[in-house]
């Protein structure tokens, strides 16, 4: 079948926008971000000039300018004929993507509460695109979705079983389409199918989250309730002592000012004093600036302890997948993780590690490791293509 299809992923102040072919081959690709500020811009990857926006530019006014962009750029002549979004919180209604109607509109919009810094944004976008191709079919493709195989000791909390029941209060898991693209490209990768294949996949970005999954089936995972929980994040703390809540209230502090210090001024940004950005650390902690070293030290120990935790949801480990920004780029993060986990029997061939780019297979392990450990690029844009073509015209993708 001929035709194209759009995926976008809205966050907070941000928008990306890819466009495939119908062989889900990547055409194009473009970013519009400080949405809402004075300074916002958009820009389609590979071309120098950027696409200035209107001071404050929403979501919509910004999809309109990358979508008139491709169309200069001659790739969107004909309308796509299916549009895939990132939808963060599907909840425990949606076990896989969803053909967007009014039903799924009101669904997602119940989610909101379980997202609110999410989901009203993925609104926004699925608003956007329906504005300017109303006859197109929509797809939402949840980043909780993956996570609905999650075993019920995995997703409950500790507490009074009424919070789950009444409020929905459970781990629910995200980045799943990443976690799932490294369970099949892993597979791939080891010459396995899918459902033979058990992997802890390490998806470490902005947000950072890791999966244990077992027979191709995400089984635990560090991200809870909301994407706060677990990994020490770019500028969320990940898990803290729920005590500390109780701690700043004392200190007189409302739950708006607990949630922005644990969800914008933590993490690295946190620790560091400085920045969320992984490379910036890495060159700054080069230089002996010592919270800069804290940071990443903070960060690959928590990333190891969460690698231990993980192996108890496995009877096998086929490999250890690291990957998202950091996970790919980083032979520090990945040499310091991988040195807390020598008991395990994981062990690192530096040159591999240092030079994995080069290298198809994404190997870094060494030749005496008791298990595999691979580098693998994550395409979330690819999963929500091939899950929007795949729902928007049943019977076309393979
Ligand atoms: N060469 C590099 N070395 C270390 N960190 C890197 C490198 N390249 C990118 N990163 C880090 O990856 C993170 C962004 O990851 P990414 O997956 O692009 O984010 P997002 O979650 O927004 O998609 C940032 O912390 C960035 O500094
Ligand atoms: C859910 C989540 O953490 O997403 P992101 O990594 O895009 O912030
Ligand atoms: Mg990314």
């Amino acid at each position: 079948m001929e035709g194209t299809i759009l995926t976008v992923n809205c966050g907070s102040s941000s928008l990306k926008v890819a466009l495939f072919d119908a062989q889900l081959q990547k055409l194009a690709s473009g970013l519009a971000e400080r949405l809402g500020k004075d300074d916002a811009f958009a820009t389609i990857k590979g071309r120098p000039d950027r696409i200035e926006l209107t001071a404050g530019a929403t979501h919509e006014s910004a999809l309109r300018a990358l979508v008139s962009a491709l169309q200069d750029c001659g790739l969107l002549d004909a309308p796509p004929v299916a549009i895939g979004h990132r939808v963060v919180h599907g909840g425990e209604t949606f076990r896989k993507a969803a053909l967007i109607d009014e039903d799924v509109l009101t669904a997602i919009e119940d989610c909101a509460n379980l997202a609110p810094l999410h989901n009203p944004v993925n609104l926004a976008g699925i608003r956007a695109t329906t504005n300017l191709f109303p006859d197109v079919p929509q797809v939402a493709v949840f980043d909780t979705a993956f996570h609905h195989t999650l075993p019920q000791k995995a997703y409950l909390y500790a507490v009074p079983q009424r919070l789950y029941r009444d409020w929905g209060v459970r781990r629910y898991g995200f980045h799943g389409t990443s976690h799932q693209f490294m369970a099949t490209e892993a597979a791939r990768l080891l010459g396995k199918t899918p459902a033979t294949t058990s992997i802890i996949s390490a998806h470490l970005g902005n947000g950072c989250s890791i999966t244990a999954i077992r027979d191709g089936n995400s089984v635990d995972t560090s991200m809870g309730l909301t994407p706060l929980e677990g990994l020490v994040m770019g500028t969320r703390s990940g898990d803290v002592d729920p005590g500390l809540f109780d701690f700043l209230a004392n200190k007189g502090m409302n739950a708006e000012e607990v949630h922005r210090i644990l969800n914008n001024e933590s993490g690295l940004l946190g620790l560091s004093g400085q920045t969320n950005d992984m490379r910036a650390l890495c060159e700054l902690a080069d230089h002996d600036h010592e919270p800069s070293r804290t940071a990443i030290d903070v960060f690959c120990f928590r990333l190891a302890r969460y690698i231990g935790a993980m192996m108890a949801s496995l009877n096998q480990l086929d490999a250890l997948v690291f990957t998202g920004g950091i996970g790919e780029n980083s032979s520090l993060v990945r040499k310091k993780t991988l040195a807390h986990l020598g008991l395990f029997g994981f062990t690192m061939d530096e040159e591999l590690n240092a030079h994995h780019g080069s290298i198809s297979d994404g190997q870094i392990e060494g030749a005496d490791s008791r298990f595999r450990v691979l580098v693998i690029p994550t395409n979330e844009e690819l999963v929500i293509a091939r899950e929007a073509l795949a729902s928007a015209t049943p019977g076309s993708a393979g």
